[in-house]
């Protein structure tokens, strides 16, 4: 069982954040003063067995694996992690290769013939893999966290992001202030 569902449980500010459509980073970017993205790990990497499985990847389970932390204002909000079957990143997906810091938007609403489907969302619950190794590079982080995840084809090839939101549920409905490095267990 992957956890993943179609049904969006955030609520009030969060929700909206996770349903919204177009560019996640566009409206970070809007959010705040400074965007960035800062590429935590990119590759020929392992995928998880729900990937693979989404991704229609079978045996070998290796891909090409983007991780990222979307920054506004110097502060991580948001952990990206979007994985294509090798080949793919070689033909239809190679585009992403040369990325560099440029959000993966620059790639998904720029160009043609790109088509996304449905969201599908996911609360991980703490001390599970995700959130230990998102603890691990955002201490500070919620320990249960909210995600969502969805694929784009390109030249029927998939391309699976997932996106998990590093601010705490209160952040998401206030003013960019919020997004302010505070400690997020509660101290200024
Ligand atoms: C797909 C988008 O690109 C964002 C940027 C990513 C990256 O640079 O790797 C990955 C996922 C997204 O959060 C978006 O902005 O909606």
């Amino acid at each position: 069982m992957s956890g993943w569902t179609d049904h969006n449980f955030g609520h009030g500010g969060l929700g909206r954040w996770l349903a919204a459509t177009g560019s996640l980073s566009a409206r970070l970017a809007a959010s705040g003063d400074v965007f960035s993205v800062q590429v935590l790990r990119q590759g020929r990497l392992p995928l998880t067995v729900d990937e693979a499985q989404a991704l229609g990847v079978a045996g070998r389970r290796d891909g090409y694996v983007r991780e990222v932390l979307l920054k506004v204002d110097g502060v991580p909000v948001v952990f990206a992690r979007s994985v294509t079957a090798h080949a793919h990143s070689l033909a239809a997906w190679r585009s992403v290769r040369g990325l560099g810091t440029r959000p993966l938007a620059d790639v998904l609403f720029r160009r043609s013939g790109i088509t996304r489907q449905p969201m599908q969302f996911k609360q991980f619950k703490p001390n599970t893999a995700l959130p230990r190794q998102i603890q691990r590079v955002r201490p500070g982080a919620p320990r249960s966290l909210s995600a969502r995840r969805s694929v784009f084809l390109r030249q029927q090839a998939p391309l699976l992001v997932m996106e998990v939101f590093l601010a705490p549920p209160a952040a998401w409905t206030g003013p960019v202030a919020r997004w302010q490095p505070i400690d997020w267990k509660g101290r200024p």
